[in-house]
């Protein structure tokens, strides 16, 4: 059986007070439409308003530290978010990946630390244009795959993303071929991971998926959803792929 759609608008750094409105007109969006889970991770200072205004509506994070606390100037961890009121975390973006040199191992630590808090974790993975270029796009998602896996990982609170970095924030958008390879891939590795449990993992397509071309990605064999960044910002473009999810 197919795995209900789930549609992530992850806002990186972007929003303040003012665009809490567009979280409520999201929120009623998703309301409308309850054959989908869609979700929201704003920044960490909107979690708690964001909380509060939208009680039935999911919020998550972006990030959190893997330890329960300590000397980390400027890092929260997954008590604090889960504090704030958020329900699950996006780990192992390739910007932080990247950015705050963001290892495999790290990834997986984060993981275990949001479940022991019982959270969510979305894990991204995702290959370099150089490493697609050289034939090499499998073997780097899987190998990061295996290295940011975490023990006791269940369909339950997992949830792996699949963020091309070539596509994230470009307009470029992988063939649908390609895309089908890759989640195909990932659902094999998962099987050897976690063996029977792997087909409830939904598996999300993420970079520069908008309203004119998520029916489609949203289409392909094992891409049960979508994360989403610059499309998610507003209700007007959010909207749209919430509804093309729901009619997939
Ligand atoms: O990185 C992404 C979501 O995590 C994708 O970003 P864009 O949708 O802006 O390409």
């Amino acid at each position: 059986m197919a795995n209900r759609k789930y549609i992530v608008g992850n806002w990186k750094m972007n929003g303040l007070n003012d665009q809490l409105s567009d979280i409520a007109d999201i929120a009623s969006i998703a309301a409308n439409h309850p054959s989908v889970d869609a979700a929201i991770c704003p920044p960490v200072t909107l979690i708690a308003s964001a909380v509060s205004q939208n009680a039935a509506f999911s919020i998550g994070a972006q990030d959190c530290h893997f330890n329960e606390k300590g000397a980390h100037t400027g890092c929260v961890s997954a008590a604090m978010i889960k504090q704030a009121g958020a329900s699950f975390s996006i780990l192992g973006h390739s910007e932080r990946r990247a950015d705050q040199h963001e290892t495999d191992a790290d990834v997986k630590a984060k993981a275990e630390a949001v479940h022991a808090n019982g959270l969510g974790a979305i894990i991204c993975v995702g290959e370099t244009e150089e490493e697609r270029d050289a034939g090499q796009a499998v073997d780097v998602v899987c190998g990061q795959l295996q290295g940011s896996f975490p023990n006791g990982a269940d369909a339950k609170w997992l949830t792996i993303a699949y963020e091309p970095v070539w596509a994230i924030g470009t307009g470029r958008v992988p063939e649908a071929a390609d895309v089908e390879e890759m989640h195909a891939a990932i659902r094999q590795k998962l099987g050897e991971l976690m063996g029977d449990g792997a087909d409830a993992v939904r598996i999300l397509y993420g970079g520069s998926m908008n309203g004119g071309n998520a029916a489609e990605l949203l289409a392909v064999p094992n891409v049960d959803g979508g994360l989403v960044g610059g499309a998610s910002l507003t209700a007007e473009k959010f909207g749209p792929i919430i509804e093309a999810a729901a009619a997939s």
